[in-house]
């Protein structure tokens, strides 16, 4: 059993302009002490499913239908005090504006120690020490010192990091990161990111990292989910979708990524918008921004499949799926495309063309 499973899930906002489908029918588990990463363009829905996992969405927006399993529990079931109890030891997250996460009456310290004891009972002298721990476990410099700064001593990294210090507390078996990095400046996130790293490969944390950045994702995730207006249109383990993209909206996003050692900075990004998610395209969501739509792209809406086999994807750790109908061998002309990768230390440069096989 996977530690969560989450199956075809569906999260609705109401809004004067119509019912927004933010995540629509979306499927995906994450084994215990993975990193899964969650990528595509603002709007995609990555923080709407998120937020879903623990039953955050507020009103205009609600859990439509689906389901969400964590250890087999029904997440959409528990009681307030079961939510509760997941939230505090066994599910945490971390958002992107950690200055609004820590509270500025109390001390950094005091708001970890705080975290350690709501959910154990130990003494106060405990809970400081552990929490003194947690500090140095995040890169805190002198930290029993710096326990009893207050947030607004900290820098925006720190803040960060303290966070995230403070999402460990309950040593959860998955933490949920949205954009933990943006708004930092780049040495600053790169600190982060190691950290995050170094998490993932020391502890069994699972980790959910969302993104729109297949940089970060490359540096950290084991796999990747590609989500585009709601859906999920590429799933694959990191080296197969950063080496051997399947999905052509995965092709654009990497084609937009400047990679390190190359010399440009590449500006490229896919032309045109995220779709109206009140009304999207019929067929193929992407199809209207696709260079390779073919009529049938407007018509048939693409199901995940394996890319092999073009059998409806088995949702298994290892498969490469995507949702395109090249896969079940709708395309006429089939896509065409080159992925050019450098790695950055010695300029290596592996080209592949893959393009549609006459039918
Ligand atoms: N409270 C809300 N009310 C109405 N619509 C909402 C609300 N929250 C999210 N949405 C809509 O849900 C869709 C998905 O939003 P979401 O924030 O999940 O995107 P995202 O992939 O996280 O983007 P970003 O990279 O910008 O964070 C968007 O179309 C957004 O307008
Ligand atoms: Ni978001």
């Amino acid at each position: 059993m996977a530690l969560l499973e989450v199956e075809d899930l569906v999260v609705q906002f109401y809004t004067e302009n119509g019912v927004v489908r933010a995540v629509d029918g979306i499927s995906y588990e994450i084994r215990a002490g993975e990193t899964l990463g969650l990528v595509g363009e603002s709007g995609a829905g990555k923080s709407v499913a998120s937020l879903a996992l623990l039953r955050l969405i507020e009103s205009p927006g609600e859990i439509v239908s689906g389901e969400i399993r964590f250890r087999g529990r029904n997440v959409l079931e528990l009681s307030a005090d079961e939510l509760r109890a997941l939230r505090g030891d066994e599910i945490a997250m971390v958002f992107q504006d950690a200055g609004a996460a820590l509270n500025p009456v109390y001390t950094v310290g005091e708001q970890i120690a705080e975290a350690i004891r709501a959910h154990e009972a130990v003494t106060d002298e405990t809970a400081r020490d552990r929490a003194i721990d947690l500090l140095e476990r995040v890169g805190i410099p002198d930290p029993a010192a710096r326990y009893s700064d207050y947030p607004h001593e900290f820098s925006g990294g720190m803040q960060q990091r303290a966070v995230i210090a403070m999402a460990l507390s309950c040593d959860p078996a998955l933490l949920v990161c949205d954009e933990p990095t943006t708004g930092l400046d780049v040495t600053v996130q790169a600190g982060l990111l190691e950290l995050l790293a170094d998490l993932a490969r020391e502890s069994e944390t699972a980790i959910q990292l969302v993104t729109h950045d297949l940089g970060v994702v490359a540096e950290l995730c084991d796999r990747v989910l590609v989500q585009y207006a709601g859906e999920i249109v590429e799933r694959a383990p990191i080296e197969e979708l950063y080496y051997d993209p399947k999905h052509p909206y995965t092709v654009g996003l990497l084609a937009s990524v400047p990679r390190v050692g190359d010399g440009r900075e590449r500006l490229t990004t896919i032309p045109g918008t995220t779709p109206d998610l009140v009304d999207p395209p019929t067929g193929c969501r992407f199809h209207p921004r696709c260079p390779y739509a073919e009529d049938v792209c407007a018509k048939h809406h693409p199901e995940l499949v394996e890319t092999e086999s073009g059998a409806p994807d088995d949702g298994d750790f290892e498969t490469h799926a995507a949702a395109c109908l090249e896969y079940t061998g709708d395309l006429e002309d089939g896509l065409d495309y080159e992925v050019q990768v450098r790695d950055g230390a010695n300029g290596d440069r592996h080209e592949r063309t893959t393009s549609g096989d006459p039918r």
